[in-house]
């Protein structure tokens, strides 16, 4: 369970550069809760996520995982409640390491590496049953390094990560973004997959309007940091493209970005 109140965020405050990236912000998501964010250019979906995963402090509200109040807690110790999964296919894993010692690495997610580095046996098997899911033959390369894989292997492999010991909350900015097409929708197969099989509760950034549609449980809309509409369940589903486009038009010509509008061909 994720609860977020009140919570507001200045960059340069004080400065001629003074920007309220986020406006009191409200919001709970209940275990399980698949939830997609769209907003255009600069309306703090980015922010909402860094404040949640403790990038930078906030100035007002509160934010609690689970009933644990991480307001004030470090990025690194909030990191164990925390799976996350950026744009760059290239910031999840290390390009220069094994993808088993990548593996390694996310298994002792918020705990002291130590002696402890070495590989089990037990890991391995696990590890092969881990990568045969994403069906690219990856669990016969476990000591092939990162670097060689593709863009769509890697973020693969990254979202693997972020959910191998199962996080509270998963947070997806646009993990999706640079990848061709067809390498897109397999990647978000294996989210929604992921998210349903240990019942994620999830936060998904996207510019595509129809992704925010297919995929999860409920749908924010953001603009000029501030939530502008919130659906669930049923309602969501019911949901279209346009239905969207007329709550954009209502927020304003810049709540819409050319990417969203590209998202919706
Ligand atoms: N680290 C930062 N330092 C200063 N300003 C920032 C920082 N991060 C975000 N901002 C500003 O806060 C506002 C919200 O940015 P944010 O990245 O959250 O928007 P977004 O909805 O994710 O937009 P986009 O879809 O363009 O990535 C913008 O005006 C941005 O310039």
């Amino acid at each position: 369970m994720l609860e977020v109140k009140n919570m507001v965020k200045t960059f340069f405050k004080g400065t001629i550069n003074e920007k309220t990236a986020l406006q009191g912000i409200n919001l709970r998501l209940e275990e399980g809760d698949f939830c997609t964010v769209i907003g255009g250019n600069g309306a703090g979906k980015s922010t909402l996520l860094n404040s949640i995963a403790g990038v930078f402090p906030v100035d007002e509200g509160q934010i609690t995982i689970n009933d644990i109040d991480v307001t004030k807690m470090a990025e690194y110790k909030r990191a164990k409640y925390i799976g996350r999964v950026f744009q760059d296919p290239m910031v999840g894993t290390a390009g220069n390491m094994q993808i088993e010692e990548n593996l390694i690495l996310a298994m002792r997610r918020g705990k002291r590496l130590g002696l402890k580095w070495a590989f089990k046996d037990s890991e391995q098997a696990f590890f092969k049953e881990r990568l045969a899911l994403l069906g690219l033959g990856l669990e016969e390369r476990l000591s092939a390094r990162m670097g060689l894989l593709s863009g769509g292997q890697r973020q693969s492999i990254t979202l693997l990560m972020a959910t191998m010991l199962r996080p509270e909350i998963l947070l997806l900015d646009e993990h999706t973004a640079a990848l061709d097409p067809k390498t897109a929708e397999n990647v978000l197969q294996l989210t929604e997959k992921l998210v349903s099989e240990h019942n994620l509760t999830t936060l998904m950034i996207t510019h595509n309007m129809r992704d925010a549609l297919r995929f999860g449980n409920r749908l924010i809309m953001m603009d000029a940091g501030r939530i502008i509409y919130d659906v669930k369940g049923e309602e969501k589903k019911k949901l279209t493209v346009q239905d969207l486009l007329e709550k954009f038009e209502v927020a304003g010509e810049n709540a819409l970005s050319d990417r969203m509008v590209l998202g919706t061909k």
